[in-house]
């Protein structure tokens, strides 16, 4: 079975899939945390993988960047491949004063310049918005990492170039606590699919005081944010698990 964009068989990916926006990423991620990881999609080199965390079987795989590269592999792994629940883990910038580079960012919300949403929401404002159990696990998983951790609104813009210094001012009046280019339309995609999705991030740089992180604090950071990014699915899994035998 195949997609425009993905060429794999139902049952190659599990139901929940890490997503870097770097394909390299994804391949890094396999090779470093998951065992027994092997490549299940390398169309236009957006590499994915599937192999076992702890024994639990989980998928990564790159999303590229921008919201229209997300949108496609995150509906097509969903509709088409079975994922339920999609956790983006990528890097973002910091333009709020207590914000520092290396935190990590756990994206409550998806607020953006992108018309993605209103497009899927009859031009209307969607609020888009994390699954909560899985914002939960997430915070509940970074606690014993001691990385600091700071959870709300994720600015997803269109532009990493953009033309309007003023946009800062005001993302900072809204205590926007990170900017990237995805967040907001995977949630809009999750939403509209009927799947669970968080985005968690590491503060790469400072867009407002220029701080950014070296390379090698760069790869330490990123391989804390994946330590987490695992652990939440293992949590996750936990509490449904816990919900579930209360309500029997
Ligand atoms: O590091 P990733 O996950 O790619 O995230 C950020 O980096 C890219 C821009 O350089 C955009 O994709 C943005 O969201
Ligand atoms: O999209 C991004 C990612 C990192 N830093 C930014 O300023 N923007």
């Amino acid at each position: 079975m195949a997609t425009p964009h993905i060429k794999a068989e139902r049952g190659d990916f599990a139901d929940t899939v890490l997503m870097p926006g770097d394909p390299l990423r994804a391949r890094y991620i396999a090779e470093t945390f998951l065992e027994d990881a092997r490549l299940v999609n390398e169309v236009r080199n957006m590499y994915g993988y599937t192999g076992r965390y702890k024994g639990r079987e989980i998928s990564v795989m790159g999303h590229g960047m921008g919201i229209p590269s997300v949108s496609i592999y995150a509906k097509e792994l969903i509709t088409e491949f079975g994922a339920r629940r999609l956790i983006r883990v990528g890097s973002c910038g910091a333009v709020r004063d207590d914000v520092k580079v290396r935190d990590l960012i756990i994206g409550l919300g998806g607020s953006t310049d992108s018309g993605v949403n209103r497009s899927r929401f009859r031009g209307l404002d969607f609020a888009a918005i994390a699954d909560f159990d899985l914002t939960r696990a997430a915070v509940d998983a970074a606690g014993p990492q001691g990385t600091p951790v700071k959870v709300g609104n994720i600015f997803s813009a269109d532009l990493f170039y953009h033309p309007d210094p003023a946009l800062i001012d005001c993302l900072r009046k809204f205590d926007i606590v990170g900017v990237e280019m995805e967040a907001a339309g995977l949630y809009g995609v999750a939403a509209e699919f009927g799947a669970r999705a968080l985005t968690i991030c590491t503060v790469s740089d400072h867009i407002v005081n220029g701080d950014s992180l070296s390379s090698d604090e760069r790869a330490t950071s990123f391989d804390e944010m994946m330590t987490i990014a695992l652990e939440t699915v293992l949590e996750d899994d936990r509490q449904q698990n816990s919900r579930q035998e209360t309500t029997r």
